[in-house]
């Protein structure tokens, strides 16, 4: 098991726990749009290392990225080997072909 499956299992047992004994309960008992927001400013954050190439920072960023990410998607029920799956779907299949042949207008 990776430590992405590791880490949404965890997760996703953490719903209903204790929000004074867990941040990721804390996260998912103010509701998925919260948790959204959350990976937003991750996001940025991880925006803001990545534009001024600090490679340590950015690699911290990231991992809270990660981390905030698969909290989002435990807050919407996605499973995340769904999204593997679907990354999966998309391997060997370029890019711009896809663009290419998506319908018009
Ligand atoms: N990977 C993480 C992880 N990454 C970041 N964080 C927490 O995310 C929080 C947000 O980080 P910030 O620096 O943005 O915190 P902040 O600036 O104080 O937040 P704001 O008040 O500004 O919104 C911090 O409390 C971090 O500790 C994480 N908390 C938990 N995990 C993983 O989740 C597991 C379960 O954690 P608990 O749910 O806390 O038991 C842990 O064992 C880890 O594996």
């Amino acid at each position: 098991m990776s430590i992405l499956h590791d880490l949404a299992a965890t997760i996703e047992a953490r719903k209903g726990a204790d929000p004074d004994s867990s941040w990721t309960a804390k996260l998912l008992a103010k509701g998925p749009e919260k948790c959204a927001e959350k990976f937003g400013e991750e996001a940025i954050e991880a925006i803001i290392e990545a534009v001024k190439g600090d490679r340590a920072k950015l690699t911290s960023e990231a991992a809270d990225v990660l981390y905030h990410f698969l909290v989002m998607l435990a807050a919407r029920d996605v499973a995340l080997n769904d999204v593997l799956a679907e990354l999966a779907h998309r391997q060997g299949q370029s890019g711009i072909a896809e663009k290419a042949a998506r319908p018009k207008g």
